[in-house]
């Protein structure tokens, strides 16, 4: 897909139209000027930014429910020159999606992670129902509208309106504190401002020197610094080799932060940093729900 030849901004996200990327890329470019893109990955969506074609893109990286969602910290493990400009968390509310056409409800389709975040009403509505994964629940509630015999999909309620699908059960997802974490990723640093942020780098250690993890959590720990998260990855060099991926609270304007993550590159044998970005998060009592 080639960039289009106009001086708005171009967003990519996990298409087709209505998932929920697609809605959280729309809530947070409200009033803005904005030609949106839709792709059929994730991966696609990020690697848009990398060659250019885009200017930004919205992934899903994390979810209450089932953790991190791997093509994204992966993707963004084997890129360079990609930022964080912006992280912001969406309470996410699934629905059991049909089409009166479709017959009984024999497969249930969606995004592996909707499937996932849904389990216990599965296992006590449909416990004999197969399961299956597409890329995105917008995609899923396609398959629905499009006839499949027996399929209903999982998905929000703007995909019901989009694909004219009845809502059979709302509200589905195994706990009402179901949030995912959405990154905002672009070419250069966000520009600090004066709201909450955060710090994101992914290293490898020396996995075969024992406390080599403790030495790099201590450079942060004796600097008052907090980590709000640690994931480790697979290297994909050898069984065995890891990546971490650290998430910490405050901007690398803040001296600590720097001095931390500087110690932090030197004792790696291996290193990126994400920057700093601002942080909503919308799945609060006050904020907008999906
Ligand atoms: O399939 C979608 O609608 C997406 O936007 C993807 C995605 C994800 O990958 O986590 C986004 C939010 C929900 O957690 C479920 C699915």
């Amino acid at each position: 897909m080639l960039k289009q030849e106009c001086e708005e901004k171009t967003v990519a996200y996990l298409g087709p139209r209505g998932t929920y990327s697609e809605e959280v890329a729309y809530q947070i470019h409200t009033g803005n000027q904005v030609l949106f893109t839709a792709y059929s990955s994730i991966d696609a969506a990020i690697m848009s930014v990398v060659n250019g074609v885009s200017d930004e893109c919205v992934v899903p990286v994390e979810n209450s429910l089932e953790g991190s969602v791997t093509i994204t910290l992966d993707t963004l493990a084997l890129v360079e020159n990609l930022f964080i400009i912006r992280e912001s968390t969406h309470a996410i509310r699934h629905n059991l999606l049909v089409n009166p056409q479709n017959g009984p409800v024999e497969v249930i389709v969606s995004h592996s992670q909707a499937l996932a975040q849904c389990r216990s009403y599965l296992q006590e509505h449909y416990p004999s129902a197969q399961v299956k994964a597409v890329q995105s629940t917008a995609e899923a509630a396609c398959c629905v509208a499009s006839g499949m015999p027996n399929h209903a999909a999982i998905g929000s309620l703007r995909a019901a309106k989009l694909y004219e699908l009845d809502v059979a059960a709302a509200g589905i997802q195994d706990n009402s504190y179901n949030s995912t974490r959405f990154l905002v990723l672009g070419r250069k640093p966000a520009v600090l401002q004066k709201e909450p942020h955060k710090t994101s780098i992914v290293c490898q250690i020396d996995g075969k020197k024992p406390g080599s993890l403790c030495e790099i959590l201590q450079e942060f720990a004796r600097r008052n610094v907090n980590l709000t998260r640690i994931e480790s990855r697979p290297a994909r060099t050898q069984m065995g080799a890891y990546i971490f991926f650290l998430d910490l609270d405050g901007s690398l304007a803040d001296y600590e932060v720097f001095a931390a993550v500087k110690a932090v590159q030197e004792k790696s044998i291996w290193f990126k940093s994400f920057g700093s970005y601002p942080v909503v998060d919308t799945s609060q009592p006050n904020g907008e729900r999906l």
